[in-house]
């Protein structure tokens, strides 16, 4: 994690800075660091960037919006699944631009690379120049340098045109086993290349190349490959472990030059791998352009790239061994989406507790049926100590209630006992299982929630698939054990940075329901509540009281947005 909070701002010059600073401080600390990016934003990207510790200095222009910049430096695929093809998907799917300068052209599909056409190198050249001399690149992303000419252009225009971070794909071989680069490349990767980059992302076969022959079988040789590798030049090493035998989770190694991290993932099941390098690179760049540190953009990264491929198992393109996967299957996921969910049912969010229902002689339904009839918007069964067979038929009349007021049912944790009584849809926790796989499960029409403490959790969330988040502690709690109180400046955090509605949720009432609303961030749509409702004798009373507060709190809000 240290290496997280290395993060240097300035507000010197940029390339003055970046020119003149930015090898020396590297060399002394050995850090990895992210210039702060000279870029206009609109107010809430801003807002959130700044949290994330990454605001810059802003022009005085405010009208231009410039968005996140990724330049790719790689071969075309005719196949689409990896080179630029898949750089431009990957780009695109992380919501950063992307230009191109094209190497070399492959005739590939998904049994192999049937030809290969280098561009001419001063061709590279211009490309280059056309780019970089005219648009605000903000990383560069490299994947297929076919010859020694093309490395040394790539070198000398980062001279004249530096950005703030070089992301080295040294593709060599493809997943076919086809060569893209050969041996005689490696002396200008290991003079030139490597020492440039500001992380290098070689697979197995690549590393070793790079190592002259040595053998990677297992991941502690892949911790000593990254620190080899590192004594080469890189400021970060990502040792990629997509092609490690017997392995049941694809486990990568960083190492940043003081710490090494085993990044691992689910294996996905399936063929359809091709072009899981590139897409991990180049959505390293694109996090790395939004303004993320090193270690994030790559954990980010390999998620999208753990999500995709399963999101893509099942999909057939070509009738060879690898196929290629889908890349914006969030937008499709999203966008073909029969959208169900009505953010503003959120407002008054009652949790159920079997517990306290218990202490206070209410059966569930009974004590649904009074907090629907008090102005609940929605509600969650969560029910921690009950039989699967009791659980299946609450659900089953709570529904009935639910239903009949035209309001969702959502089960805790259980997809299960959701799908058994068709409820509307699930909220899951950190702990629980990932909500893509949940919306694999459930299918497109069901909502999904998910517990987030962090800006992380809910760009995973969003990622995944979710409909919503909830988030909190707010205040302390009884209801659940050791869980954190993120505090009020914690739920601001996480709102502006969520791109999903989000509910309050942790020691709210109608004492302080009220502050809660006020930090008057759009997205923040209403409050959930367990015990502020069922740990009382009149559910019904207690339910009208808080949702008058709401409507109170967001009347003035509305008054005070005016
Ligand atoms: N089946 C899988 N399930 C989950 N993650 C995978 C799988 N295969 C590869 N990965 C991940 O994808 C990323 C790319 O790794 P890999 O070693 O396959 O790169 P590569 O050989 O350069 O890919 P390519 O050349 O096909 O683009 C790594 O983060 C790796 O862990
Ligand atoms: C053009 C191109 N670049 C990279 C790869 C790496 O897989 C590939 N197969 N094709
Ligand atoms: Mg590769």
């Amino acid at each position: 994690m240290a290496n997280e909070a290395h993060f240097l701002s300035t507000s010197l010059p940029f390339l003055s800075f970046n020119k003149a600073v930015l090898p020396e401080f590297r060399q002394s600390k050995g850090l990895s660091f992210l210039v702060n990016s000279r870029i206009s934003r609109s107010k809430q990207t801003r807002a959130s960037m700044e949290m994330r510790g990454s605001g810059g200095p802003m022009t005085s222009d405010h009208s231009a919006v410039k968005i996140p910049h990724v330049l790719t430096v790689a071969g075309s695929d005719s196949g689409a699944g990896a080179g630029i093809q898949a750089d431009l998907k990957a780009c695109a799917a992380r919501g950063v631009y992307c230009s191109t300068v094209i190497t070399a052209v492959t005739a590939q599909n998904t049994v192999g690379v049937q030809g290969v056409n280098i561009v001419p190198e001063d061709f590279v050249a211009e490309q280059m120049k056309s780019v970089l001399s005219d648009m605000d690149v903000d990383v560069v992303k490299t994947g297929m340098l076919p010859s020694i000419g093309i490395v040394k252009i790539l070198h000398q225009q980062l001279q004249v045109y530096p950005v703030r971070a070089l992301v080295v794909d040294p593709v060599m071989v493809s997943t076919s086993g086809d060569v893209l680069a050969g041996p005689s490349i490696l002396a200008v990767f290991r003079e030139e290349l490597l020492p440039m980059a500001d992380i290098v992302t070689p697979n197995l076969k690549e590393a070793s190349a790079l190592l002259d022959g040595v053998k990677i079988n297992t991941v502690s040789d892949m911790h000593s490959a990254a620190k080899l590798l590192h004594d080469m030049g890189p400021r970060n090493v990502l040792v990629k472990g997509g092609h490690l035998p017997d392995s049941l989770d694809a486990v990568d190694v960083f190492f940043d030059g003081e710490h090494l991290y085993e990044l691992r993932s689910s294996r996905i099941k399936t063929r359809n791998t091709h072009g899981t390098g590139c897409t991990l690179a180049s959505c390293i760049a694109a996090e790395l352009a939004k303004g993320s540190s090193m270690l994030k953009a790559v954990k980010a990264s390999k998620f999208f790239v753990e999500t995709a491929l399963d999101y893509s198992k099942d999909i057939s393109i070509g009738k060879g061994p690898q196929g290629p996967f889908d890349h914006l299957m969030n937008l499709k996921h999203n966008s073909g989406r029969q959208v169900r969910f009505n953010p503003s049912d959120l407002f008054l969010y009652a949790v159920t507790d079997s517990r306290m229902n218990r202490k206070w002689g209410h059966s569930i339904s009974d004590a649904v049926k009074d907090a629907v009839q008090g102005g609940a918007t929605i509600v969650q069964l969560r029910e921690k100590d009950i039989e699967t067979g009791d659980f299946l038929e609450a659900a089953k009349s709570c529904l009935q209630i639910c239903r009949a007021n035209g309001i969702p049912l959502l089960i805790n944790d259980r997809i299960d006992v959701a799908l058994a009584s068709d409820a509307d849809g699930v909220h899951i926790g950190q702990s629980d299982m990932p909500a893509h796989v949940a919306r694999s499960l459930l299918g497109p029409e069901k909502i999904i929630g998910v517990s987030c403490k962090t800006p992380e959790q809910a760009e995973q969330a969003w990622l995944g698939g979710a409909d919503y988040i909830g988030s909190g502690g707010v205040y302390p709690t009884n209801t659940k054990e050791n869980n954190r109180t993120i505090g009020l400046d914690g739920l601001k955090t996480v709102c502006l940075a969520s791109k999903l509605p989000v509910v309050a949720i942790g020691g709210i009432n109608i004492s302080n329901a009220h502050a809660v609303m006020e930090i008057g961030v759009p997205n923040l749509k209403g409050v959930a509540v367990v015990s502020a409702l069922f740990d009382r004798e009149c559910v019904l009373t207690e339910t009208r009281k808080l949702h008058a507060v709401l409507t109170e709190a967001t009347a003035a809000a509305a008054a005070a947005a005016k």
